[in-house]
Order: C-alpha cells, then structure tokens, then sequence
C-alpha cells in the first residue's frame, strides 16, 4: 500500500475522533465516581492512579505501543480529570454554603 503524509492524517484524524468518543466515556465515568468522594485527597487518590498507570503500562506493552508515552499521556489525562473534579466539589460545596 502507497500512502502520503495526507492519508496517513486521514487515518489520525479517524483515531482521534474514536479517542474523543472513549474520552467522553471515561469522563462520564470519572464524574461517577467523584460523586462518590468527600475530600480532596478522596479525589486524588494517588493509589488508584498508581494502579491505572501500572495497568495501562503493561497494556500498552501488549498492544504494541510506548508504555513510557502511554504512561505520560494517563498521567497528563487524569491529572486533568483530578482538576475537573476538585472544581466540582468547589461548586458543589459553595452551592452547599
Ligand atoms: C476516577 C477517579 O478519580 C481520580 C481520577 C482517576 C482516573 O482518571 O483514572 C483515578 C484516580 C483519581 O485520581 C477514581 O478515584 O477512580
């Protein structure tokens, strides 16, 4: 198969509105559970995000991919996620007040 720089970013373009779509999910499920916290280490639960990060490193060596990129990339995802779920409680606790 002969593809240019074009094709090749026809088919990341594809990836990434797959990407988007499994974010949307993993956002809505990250709601979820913030639902569930009290605190803000409740929300950061450094553990949980140990775990993720151990999990996906062997995935991605499984799939072929970077486990040093795809580690990086979760962190930078989900320290985003903490972001949008302390931002919450702070809504939720001044609507609280
Ligand atoms: C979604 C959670 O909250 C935060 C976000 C996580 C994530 O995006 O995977 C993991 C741990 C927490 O930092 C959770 O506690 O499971």
């Amino acid at each position: 198969m002969t593809d240019d720089l074009a094709d090749v970013r026809f088919a990341i373009d594809a990836v990434d509105a797959q990407v988007v779509r499994l974010l949307a999910d993993r956002e809505r499920l990250v709601r979820r559970a913030a639902a569930f916290k009290t605190d803000e280490q409740g929300v950061r639960a450094p553990a949980r995000v140990e775990a993720v990060i151990g999990k996906v490193r062997a995935l991605a060596a499984g799939a072929g991919a970077s486990p040093d990129v795809v580690e990086r990339v979760y962190r930078a995802m989900i320290g985003a996620f903490v972001e949008l779920e302390l931002a919450e409680h702070h809504d939720s606790l001044k609507r609280n007040q």
